[in-house]
């Protein structure tokens, strides 16, 4: 069974599964994992992938196109709101897309993103129309803010990207859920194997960026097989309810003075 159909930015979507296009081992191994993944949006980098190589470049970019998925170029490696800037207004004339994911870095040691950069170059770029998914970290009022400027998707980090570390404060994204029930969220770094994509969706996030955990597992189309299924899985166990953890016991095997079926209010 497949969780429900999701919209983002007017654009309707049936996987929750967003994938990055980086540190595959070859182009074939990356088109191999992202049709395993089932994904229907992958992120670019404008930056990395145009540099270097002129033929494994074009090579690069002519598989990209004939996934045909939609694309979601990013700001990676951008460490002032005026670099990113710049950075998304070449993105949307090269990929023709409004869409940008904003990452403004403010730490080389963990890539955390700049708050402050980041606030200043999404109000910018939503001036000039772009839609923005800013990557950013898990702080409520930073998150707020963005969703004022005129975010209709967030993506806060689960751990710095590429650490595997799974989702470091589950307290603050269940916050962040919890707090801004109308807004599109999306985790995104530091998934390392499909449980902590679980653990997210099951929160009750909308769906998951990752990169790393496919493109340096072994056997990366088995890793994007297994993430599109936990995935898909989380979803539809936060569609069906999660029961609630209780301190006491409550007998499960109905006794002769309870009734067999129950109301669930
Ligand atoms: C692909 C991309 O945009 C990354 O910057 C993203 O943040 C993913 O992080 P992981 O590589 O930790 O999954």
């Amino acid at each position: 069974m497949q969780a429900s159909d999701w919209t983002v930015y007017g654009q309707t979507l049936s996987s929750r599964l967003f994938i990055g296009t980086a540190l595959y081992p070859s182009p074939q191994v990356m088109c191999d994992a992202i049709k395993a993944s089932g994904a229907q949006v992958i992120t670019v980098s404008l930056r990395r992938q145009s540099a270097g190589q002129a033929n494994s470049g074009q090579q690069f970019w002519n598989m990209i196109e004939a996934l045909g998925c939609h694309l979601l170029p990013n700001t990676a490696g951008c460490y002032s709101a005026a670099e990113a800037i710049k950075t998304a207004h070449m993105a949307r004339e090269l990929f023709e897309t409004d869409w940008i994911k904003l990452e403004v870095l403010g730490d080389s040691f963990n890539l955390q993103p700049d708050p402050f950069a980041l606030l200043e170059a999404t109000k910018a770029l939503i001036a000039d129309g772009f839609k923005v998914f800013p990557y950013c970290t898990d702080d409520l009022v930073l998150c707020q803010k963005l969703a004022d400027a005129g975010c209709e998707v967030l993506m806060p980090w689960g751990a710095p990207i590429g650490t595997g570390q799974g989702l470091l404060n589950p307290y603050a994204l269940r916050t962040l859920r919890e707090r801004l029930p109308g807004m599109t969220l999306l985790v995104d770094a530091g998934i390392g194997k499909p449980s902590d994509a679980v653990q997210a969706m099951e929160l009750g996030y909308d769906g998951i960026l990752l990169n790393t955990a496919v493109a340096e597992a072994l056997e990366p189309a088995l890793m994007a097989e297994a993430f599109k299924q936990s995935i898909n899985a989380g979803r539809l166990a936060f569609e069906a309810g999660i029961m609630p953890k209780r301190d006491s016991a409550k007998p499960s095997t109905p006794t002769l003075d309870q009734p067999i079926w129950q109301q669930h209010g």
